[in-house]
């Protein structure tokens, strides 16, 4: 497989498209994706990337006015009280409906970016500069944005599609490993809802396929912003088809909750996906073979795929407020097969626990 050494674009369709662009050096071009129209742009960032975001400053200062927003770091990020700091800035700065916010973080900052530019005079241009793999193949692509509350995971948030995605490869240099490897969850979850090729090439060589460098890196990061980028395009706001994004979060969300936010997202979605296994498997619906290599492939990239068994009544209560269910009742996305998922609607108690003992520790 050779390294692409271009820049690839990927177009999101519906009512307001953009491109996703994907490459090294591509935040070159953020003056020209925020557009002729804006004036001012609030630069919107945590700590982790305060002196990405003071060069950004610098970059685009003779074309804009520029603001910073520092804000805590990862989910202490996506809380009410951030997007209330920011709306502040927003205000004094007499910020206008042509006028643009920019993320540039992991998803948590994406998310919160996204959610302040959907409130701000009631929608203002936001793009988006993920800087994490779970960043850039998910969070920043398809317009949910969100914060958390006291009792769950992006319970308030909007649909807001950003203007464009640059995804700059070059930002992932300075990315802990432990990081890359929690964005891999989000492959993997793509391998199993679309794209099997991607569980192909990680189980092939798990090293390389990691390897941000790796012709393999680059071609499963663009299978997966590709089958998220066609998703959203025929269903923005999650009436069907997009639900099956949410393969392994129903479950992942409650660890999430439980954890008080302190694992990584990808990790609490590799538990769940590891539970959406055992629930196909269990209903009769997947094979053997196809259930057992979630575990193979999250455990082949160091990710969780167990959970203590005590825990359960806890995760039940909380997994009654995702946003998949309807009349109280709760729906799953599992899968028939490899890229066949499905909606599983009000499973029997007895065959949630069931599932849940498969991975209980
Ligand atoms: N909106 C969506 O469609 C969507 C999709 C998937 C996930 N999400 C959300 O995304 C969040 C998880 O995103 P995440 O995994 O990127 O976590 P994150 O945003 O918390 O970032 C992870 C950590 O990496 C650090 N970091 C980020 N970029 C860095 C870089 N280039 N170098 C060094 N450190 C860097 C951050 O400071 C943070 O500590 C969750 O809140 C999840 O709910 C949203
Ligand atoms: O984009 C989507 O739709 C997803 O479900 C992608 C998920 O990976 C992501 O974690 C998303 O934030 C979950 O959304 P939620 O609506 O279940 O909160
Ligand atoms: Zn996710």
């Amino acid at each position: 497989m050779t390294a692409p050494d271009s820049t690839t674009t990927i177009r999101v369709g519906g009512d307001e498209g953009y491109d996703v662009v994907i490459g090294d050096g591509v935040l070159a071009g953020l003056g020209d994706a925020l557009g002729p129209a804006v004036k001012k742009v609030l630069v919107v960032h945590p700590s982790t990337l305060g002196a990405r975001a003071a060069a950004l400053r610098e970059s685009l200062q003779d074309r804009f006015e520029v603001l910073l927003a520092e804000i805590p770091d990862a989910e202490a990020g996506k809380r009410i009280e951030v997007a209330a700091f920011c709306w502040q800035v927003l205000g004094q700065a007499d910020f206008t409906r042509t006028d643009a916010v920019v993320g540039i973080g992991g998803g948590a900052v994406t998310d919160l970016a996204g959610f302040v530019a959907a409130t701000w005079l009631r929608g203002v241009r936001v793009v988006q500069v993920p800087t994490t793999v779970l960043g850039m193949v998910d969070a920043a692509v398809g317009g949910k944005t969100g914060i958390n509350t006291n009792e769950g995971k992006n319970l308030v948030g909007a649909f807001h599609p950003p203007a464009a995605v640059l995804c700059d490869l070059d930002l992932l240099d300075t990315l802990p490993r432990n990081e890359i490897l929690a964005g891999f969850a989000e492959i993997v979850k793509a391998g199993f809802i679309r794209y099997p090729e991607i569980l192909d090439i990680i189980e092939a060589d798990p090293d390389a396929a990691t390897d941000p460098a790796s012709p393999q890196f680059r071609r499963v990061v663009e299978l997966a912003i590709r089958m998220k980028a066609d998703v959203v395009s025929e269903d923005l706001t999650e009436q069907g088809l997009r639900e099956i994004l949410n393969y392994g979060h129903t479950l992942g969300h409650a660890v999430e909750h439980a954890e008080r936010y302190q694992w990584r997202h990808g990790a609490a979605i590799s538990v769940g996906m590891a539970f959406a296994a055992e629930l196909g498997r269990l209903s009769g619906r997947l094979s053997d073979e196809v259930a057992d290599r979630h575990r193979s492939i999250l455990e082949l990239l160091g990710l969780p795929t167990t959970y203590p068994a005590g825990r359960w009544p806890t995760l039940l209560a909380t997994m009654q407020r995702d946003k998949k269910s309807r009349a109280g009742q709760l729906r799953f996305i599992v899968l028939d097969d490899l890229a066949k998922p499905t909606v599983m609607l009000a499973p029997d108690q007895s065959l949630l626990f069931a599932a849940y003992q498969e991975i209980a520790s």
